[in-house]
């Protein structure tokens, strides 16, 4: 990892977070004196006794020297999703612990028993040959980096550690509860050693780096494509070479569309393999017009063409500032900006002009699901496309701008993605996608 001003451990007050945050001050120590080492323990607020705990990892944490600091999650909690909305909570305030030190880098203490949960869980959904387990390295909201370095050590060769530094831990009661999928997991991984045990995590550990490499390889090879044969054609508008789709349809054409579908239509999910696989057979004898994924794509003689559909666009709201609009685009405001409002460029009945080359009825259809932002109820409202890129019309109001997001990697983005979404990045007119911490190095994390 290249060397940073700070680290963030997320310590819950568990065995596996307790020895990462020793570890952690271990290495620093010796490798990297001048990192500082922030603890963060977030208090979600859900268990009476959590607060006692996230105290016990604050006086932990002062005896051995290393700063520490209690997150609360305050805000309304859902009656159903409980644990997902938690775990976003848990994310964001680690996000912002993060910023506020002056890092971009958060440690979790995920262990190779997580791994091997994960690739079950994941299993047993029916992921397809994509199927990895949880990345070494995710980037979070596009700016902060989850690291996870304990992904090939196991949970009780950790235990052994902090049982030989005297050292005690907490177990959070929630980590029987069998109510969560993850529970049921490990409580099966953990059956007796001829059944399951840890054959079947090593299985499970083998299956996660089997489906990495391969997600990694499907990547560079879809990121290659979409280089080579995708490009923006107008606001909103993707132009796809015919080429894509001829003469073989092969894996990497098949995840290029699913990846340019959910990106175009604003969805967290990939589209069904299967149906895209239909659907590239169709695009490959023209013409052909279909919607998938919230998407219009239209293949002609001139090419395939691909934009957001004008159907299901969000109603007009208040804009502000973070807000992800129809997951394609990121609102920010400066301080100061006045109120506004964002709105489909279509709820508008607003009239476009013609780009040269672009069929006019898709050019219309593409702009019509642009966000407008406006304020003061002016009519003079500012089309905003995204920042600095040139197709925006004109400018928005003062403070106000929309940034293109990657819809499925908007939150998370797993590493083995990195080279897809910098392509995707690159051809919707996107920001940057960070360099990875372990950029340069010449040891693949596991
Ligand atoms: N309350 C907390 N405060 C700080 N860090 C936490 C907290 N809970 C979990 N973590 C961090 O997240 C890691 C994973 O925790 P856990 O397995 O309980 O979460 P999960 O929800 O199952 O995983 P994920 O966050 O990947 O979905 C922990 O090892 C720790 O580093």
């Amino acid at each position: 990892m290249q060397s940073r001003p700070a680290v963030i451990a997320a310590v819950s007050g568990g065995s596996d977070s307790t020895a990462l945050l020793l570890l952690l001050k271990l290495f620093l120590d010796h490798a990297a004196p001048s990192t500082r080492l922030h603890a963060v323990t977030v208090d979600h607020g859900l268990r009476p006794e959590a607060a006692a705990e996230a105290q016990a990892v604050a006086r932990f944490s002062a005896e051995r020297g290393i700063d520490h600091r209690i997150m609360t999650w305050s805000g309304p909690k859902p009656g159903t999703g409980l644990a997902a909305a938690a775990r976003e909570a848990r994310y964001d305030l680690l996000a912002r612990a993060a910023r506020d030190a002056g890092t971009d880098v958060i440690l979790t203490a995920h262990t190779a028993d997580d791994q091997a949960e994960t690739v079950l869980m994941r299993r047993r959904r029916g992921e397809g040959p994509g199927l990895a387990g949880m990345a070494p390295e995710t980037l979070f909201d596009g700016s902060v980096w989850i690291l996870r370095p304990l992904l090939g050590i196991r949970r009780e060769t950790l235990r052994t550690f902090l049982r030989d530094e005297a050292v005690g831990w907490v177990d959070d009661p929630s980590n029987t509860d069998r109510r969560s999928e993850r529970v049921r997991a490990r409580l099966e991984l953990a059956g007796p050693p001829q059944v399951s045990g840890a054959a079947a995590i090593d299985g499970l550990l083998t299956l996660a780096r089997q489906g990495a490499t391969r997600r990694r390889h499907l990547g560079r090879d879809a990121a290659d494509l979409i280089r080579r044969h995708v490009r923006k054609a107008g606001p909103g508008l993707m132009r796809i070479d015919a080429a894509l789709f001829r003469p073989a349809i092969d894996d990497a054409a098949v995840h290029t569309l699913r990846a340019l579908l959910a990106v175009v239509g604003g969805t967290p999910h990939l589209p069904d393999e299967g149906r895209v696989r239909a659907l590239c057979l169709r695009l490959a004898a023209p013409p052909c017009r279909a919607t998938l994924s919230r998407a219009l794509v239209a293949a002609r003689r001139d090419g395939v063409w691909l934009c957001r559909e004008e159907r299901g666009l969000p109603e007009p709201q208040p804009a502000r500032d973070g807000l992800i609009w129809d997951g394609r685009f990121r609102i920010s405001a400066t301080a100061g900006a006045a109120a506004a409002v964002i709105a489909p460029a279509s709820a508008g009945g607003r009239q476009v002009e013609n780009d040269d080359g672009v069929p006019a009825s898709l050019a219309r259809t593409a702009k019509a699901g642009l966000p407008i932002i406006s304020s003061g109820g002016s009519p003079e409202i500012g089309h905003v496309e995204q920042r600095g890129v040139s197709g925006s019309t004109q400018a928005a109001p003062a403070g106000w701008t929309a940034t293109c997001v990657l819809a499925p990697w908007a939150r998370f983005l797993p590493c083995f993605d990195l080279d897809l979404a910098q392509a995707l990045a690159d051809a919707v007119g996107a920001p940057p996608v960070p360099v990875a911490p372990s950029a340069g190095h010449n040891v693949t994390p596991a």
